[in-house]
């Protein structure tokens, strides 16, 4: 289980997070959503343990989330390969920290996504990065997998065979985090749903329920967050 205890994030002045409560069970697949700046990724990095909490307390399994890290994939558009690297000098790195690092499913991976063996990461496009990022991820073999904005500079095929890629290929017994603003794509591949407003839990449903309610999730993001529509015409057009 993944365990947020009144936790606040501060960048100086600025919240990242507010008082968060929150726990995850193991095998959850959810979604944390909000708009720009909502702390999406604050909240991602540390569970991560790749930025300290200024307050409070997150436990994985009852431990630092820093003891667990060959237990964790991070997949984020920041990217943690090394440019000098090609994908299977990258690969072997990889397998050094990560024990249970899955030579053939990495390579099968970087097949799919039709990944250059001979060029070094530096020449790849941002979308081909990205690609090996989810190659990498994927192949640690990881029980918590934590993504942010998978789906940022994706072209459509992609982010349709990255959905079929999760779909497929995960095992169940994953936990797992993604953060994302294409809330029509991942409708149907997250359990539940975390909102984030102002660094701090603004909603927190199972999509079970909003079904039952017959509402899409794109709907019911729309009713927990608004919409200002006059916000446009209050910031140009009163001046
Ligand atoms: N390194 C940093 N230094 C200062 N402020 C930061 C830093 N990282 C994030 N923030 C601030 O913390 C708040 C939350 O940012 P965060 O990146 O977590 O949001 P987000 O929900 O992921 O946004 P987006 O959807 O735009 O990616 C924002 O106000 C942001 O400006």
């Amino acid at each position: 289980m993944i365990e947020f205890k009144k936790v606040k994030k501060y960048y100086e002045r600025t919240i990242g997070l507010y008082e968060v409560d929150m726990q995850i069970k193991k095998g959850e697949v959810v979604g944390i959503l909000g708009e720009n700046g909502s702390g999406k990724s604050t909240m991602l990095k540390v569970m991560m343990g790749l930025t300290e909490v200024t307050f409070g307390e997150v436990s994985i399994e009852e431990k630092k989330p820093s003891e667990l890290y060959e237990r964790m994939a991070f997949i984020t558009e920041e990217g943690s390969y090394f440019p000098n690297m090609t994908i299977g000098e990258y690969g072997e790195f990889l397998s050094v920290f990560y024990p249970k690092f899955d030579h053939e499913r990495y390579r099968k991976l970087t097949d799919y996504f039709a990944l250059s063996k001979l060029k070094k990461i530096k020449t790849f496009s941002k979308g081909e990065k990205s690609k090996v990022e989810i190659a990498a991820g994927f192949a640690k073999m990881a029980d918590y997998i934590l993504m942010d904005e998978p789906f940022l500079g994706k072209d459509m095929f992609t982010r349709k065979d990255f959905l079929k890629l999760m779909v497929s290929s995960l095992k169940e017994e994953e936990t797992i985090l993604i953060s994302t603003h294409q809330l029509s794509e991942i409708e149907n591949f997250i359990d539940r749903a975390v909102v984030l407003r102002d660094g701090t839990i603004k909603a927190d449903f199972y999509l079970d329920d909003i079904r039952e309610e017959g509402k899409s999730l794109p709907e019911k993001m729309m009713e927990i967050l608004g919409y200002d529509e006059n916000r446009y015409k209050r910031v140009f057009e009163n001046q």
